[in-house]
C-alpha cells in the first residue's frame, strides 16, 4: 500500500465558488473526496492539502519525505509561474510528481505559459478540469506499481 500526496496552491480553496467557466464548478472538497475514494479502490492511501502560503506547501513537501510519501500530485496555481522555492523543495526530497492545472495554461495569458515545474515533473496535465487530477492519480498509481515490480 502506498501513499499519494495531493497539493493545491493558492486560491484553489475558492474553486467551484467563482469563475466556473475557467475552473469548473467542482469544489476542492469534491475533488479530494473523489481522489481519496479512487486511491482506496486501488489499495492506496491519499492525503490532500491546500494552502495559500508558499512556506506551508514547502514544509508539507519536506514532511512528505519524512513520512515516506511515494508520489505527489501538485497544482501550484499561481506559484506555478513564480516559485523556484517550491520547485527546489520538490527536487530536494526527490519524490516523483505530476503537475496538474484545471485550465489549459497555454491558452491563457502569456505569463501563465511558463512553469517552474514542468521540466522536472514526471508529467503535466492541463485543461481537463477536475478530471486532470483523476488522470494524474491513475498515472501515479501506475508509476508506484511499476516500481514495485522492478
Ligand atoms: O488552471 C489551474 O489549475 C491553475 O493552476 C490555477 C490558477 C488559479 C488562479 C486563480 C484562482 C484559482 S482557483 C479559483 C477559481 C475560481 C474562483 C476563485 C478562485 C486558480 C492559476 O493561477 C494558474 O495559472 C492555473
Amino acid at each position: 500500500m502506498a501513499t499519494i500526496l495531493v497539493l493545491h496552491g493558492p486560491n484553489l480553496n475558492l474553486l467551484g465558488k467563482r469563475e466556473p467557466t475557467i475552473y469548473g464548478s467542482t469544489t476542492l472538497d469534491d475533488i479530494n473526496q473523489t481522489l481519496t475514494t479512487q486511491a482506496l479502490e486501488h489499495g492506496h492511501h491519499l492525503q490532500a492539502m491546500q494552502s495559500n502560503a508558499e512556506y506551508e506547501l514547502i514544509d508539507r513537501i519536506h514532511d512528505a519525505a519524512n513520512e515516506g510519501i511515494h508520489f505527489i500530485i501538485i497544482n501550484p496555481a499561481a506559484f506555478t509561474h513564480t516559485s523556484v522555492a517550491i520547485r527546489d523543495a520538490l527536487l530536494g526530497v526527490n519524490i516523483p510528481f505530476i503537475e496538474v492545472h484545471l485550465s489549459n495554461i497555454h491558452q491563457r495569458e502569456t505569463f501563465r505559459h511558463q512553469s517552474y515545474f514542468s521540466d522536472v515533473a514526471q508529467g503535466v496535465i492541463c485543461g481537463l478540469g477536475a478530471q486532470g487530477y483523476e488522470l494524474a492519480l491513475l498515472a501515479a498509481i501506475r508509476h508506484i506499481e511499476n516500481l514495485a515490480l522492478d
